[in-house]
């Protein structure tokens, strides 16, 4: 018997988690009934704020609300119906929304297989390629909690521009936009005054617990998602989560939070093949800047098919995730996987913040903060007033080498003039972990991103990648407040053809650039590289291949 079936199952609501025990086991005491004993379950499924401690308590008694908003969330449904109907010739959904604002509803178009545009990015060409797209049959979602993240605010400004542009007047444009926000933002007059349809959000939920609220339902029903359906396997589902059996969630909660006492650095997910396209990409935010803080946490590595290196390694711990399984499938889809979470969508998204909020309990962490996210912010604020110019150490055809002072320091990994190779060599030495970091077109520039799985397995070592800005708001957490044990390569491009955002002193360029610095600033003291694309297709290549040949 393999050791996921061997770990027992928990299951309720059609939501199975396999081989939780067996983790438990591994664990020098069992987390999960430290948990049981302690009336935790009860505790968290009834809104108690002082499961994290005292410093805690006050950000969680304001932000628990994901635990029941299933049921405040139906009130939405006849406004969505409406909204539907009243937008029905505007058929192309693009969602601006950073993070918690836009992965969720990303993963039930991806699983649902409806078509929903997701920006998150502040790459000129993808932006100017996205403007391009259908413009006069588009709804844009302007989604932000806050209501000020840089990236989302500019990208409304470039749409706004865009419509008027095509010769829609301000009232017309203003058709064209959906504005979701939370009460009080300073997004809900800036939509008014557009002209826009703002829906407010339930603001006891905070942004990456957020999948069904407003932020998760409104852009998936505009797509074409039956978000009634999301919000009835929640509701069911719910209904275990207060149990000390029969109980996935907490099995779930109980495995991650031992692994990470017994020793595991890392926790993959990986996509079993059965559906829920996208939820790996929602639980690595989820995980990463709910857990990844005071040093502590476990690095989600998004894994795209079981097939792939860094889905299994030392000290990895790997989650298969997927559809509800049928009579006779095997858990974990063949891979091998020590966990398995197969249930449907709507019910996955409560199983895991549940789980994620046990786990952060254990570990001692404030699950409601990502207290390391601000230093990137205000270093890019700074570095839009002046990026200083850097000069690179040195050049390798269409890349230009920039180490961090930290990198040089690596015992016998100084770089000099020398090969691509070496240097990719000396990064990956750097750290028990490698991000790479791609602040570039995610559509373009599609082809780096390989490099994940090629590092990885010449590696060994759990290799992530990440698309700049938008991992700033998923792993970027962890990089700066989990272990101090990474390296990090960033890869930045030339941008050939700059776009204005309108309203701003700078362009999508120079806002993607001091990003980019910005998170060097705040990495600074640990390995990391950055890689400049002076020509993007050629760079790629001989990354790819340098890579390859390691
Ligand atoms: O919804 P907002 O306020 O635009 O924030 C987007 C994301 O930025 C963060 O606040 C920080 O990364 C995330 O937690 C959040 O999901």
């Amino acid at each position: 018997m393999s050791d996921l079936l061997s770990g027992g199952a928990e299951a309720a609501a059609g939501l199975a988690v396999h081989g939780a025990r067996a983790i438990d086991e591994q664990s020098p005491a069992s987390v999960r009934r430290a948990l049981v004993a302690d009336g935790v379950p009860g505790l968290l499924a009834r809104k108690d704020p002082t499961l994290w401690g005292p410093e805690a308590e006050p950000a969680a008694a304001a932000h628990l609300g994901w635990l029941d908003t299933f049921h405040r969330s139906r009130e939405l449904l006849p406004q969505l119906a409406e909204l539907c109907a009243e937008l029905g010739d505007l058929d192309h959904v693009v969602l601006c929304g950073m993070g918690g604002s836009s992965l969720a509803p990303a993963a039930m178009a991806a699983t649902l297989g409806r078509p929903l545009t997701v920006l998150d990015t502040t790459d000129p060409g993808q932006i100017r390629a996205a403007l391009g797209d259908r413009l006069d049959t588009t709804v844009v979602v302007v989604s932000s909690k806050s209501g000020s993240t840089i990236e989302t605010d500019a990208q409304r400004r470039a749409y706004h521009r865009a419509f008027l542009d095509l010769g829609r007047t301000p009232e017309e444009a203003g058709r064209h936009f959906v504005v979701v926000t939370d009460p009080g933002s300073p997004l809900v007059e800036t939509g008014l005054e557009m002209g826009a349809f703002v829906i407010v959000a339930d603001p006891t939920v905070g942004g990456r617990f957020g999948a069904l609220t407003a932020f998760g339902l409104v852009p998936a029903a505009l797509a074409g998602v039956d978000v009634a359906e999301l919000l009835d396997q929640a509701e069911e589902f719910a209904a275990s989560l207060g149990g000390e059996d029969g109980n996935p969630a907490l099995a779930l909660g109980a495995a991650i939070g031992a692994a990470a006492t017994a020793g595991y650095s890392a926790v993959a997910l990986v996509p079993d093949g059965s559906g829920l396209d996208g939820l790996g990409d929602w639980a690595e935010q989820l995980l990463a800047e709910s857990l990844g803080k005071d040093g502590l946490g476990l690095l989600p590595v998004v894994v795209d098919s079981p097939d792939e290196p860094g889905a299994t390694g030392l000290g990895v711990l790997t989650v298969a995730y997927g559809g509800s399984l049928g009579a006779g499938a095997v858990p974990g889809g063949g891979i091998g996987a020590q966990l398995a979470v197969n249930g449907p969508l709507g019910a996955q998204f409560l199983a895991w913040e549940f789980a994620t909020a046990l786990a952060a309990r254990v570990l001692g962490v404030d699950p409601f903060s990502q207290p390391d996210v601000a230093s990137t912010k205000a270093h890019t604020t700074r570095l839009l007033e002046a990026l200083p110019a850097e000069q690179p150490a040195f050049t390798d055809r269409a890349l230009q080498v920039f180490p961090g002072r930290a990198i040089q320091v690596v015992p016998g990994g100084t770089i000099q003039d020398g090969g691509l190779a070496d240097v990719l060599r000396t990064v990956l030495d750097a750290g028990d972990y490698l991000a790479v970091m791609a602040y570039l077109d995610r559509h373009d520039d599609a082809e780096i991103a390989r490099l994940r799985s090629i590092l990885a397995d010449k590696s060994g070592k759990p290799v992530t990648f990440g698309w700049g800005p938008r991992l700033l708001h998923t792993a970027g957490q962890f990089h700066k407040g989990g272990p101090p044990s990474g390296a990090f390569l960033q890869l930045t491009g030339v941008v050939s053809d700059d776009l204005a955002i309108p309203g701003r002193p700078y362009t999508f360029g120079r806002l993607q650039a001091a990003q980019a610095a910005g998170d060097r600033a705040a990495l600074d003291g640990r390995p990391l590289l950055r890689l400049h694309l002076t020509d993007r297709t050629a760079g790629i290549n001989q990354l790819v291949t340098a890579a390859q040949a390691l």
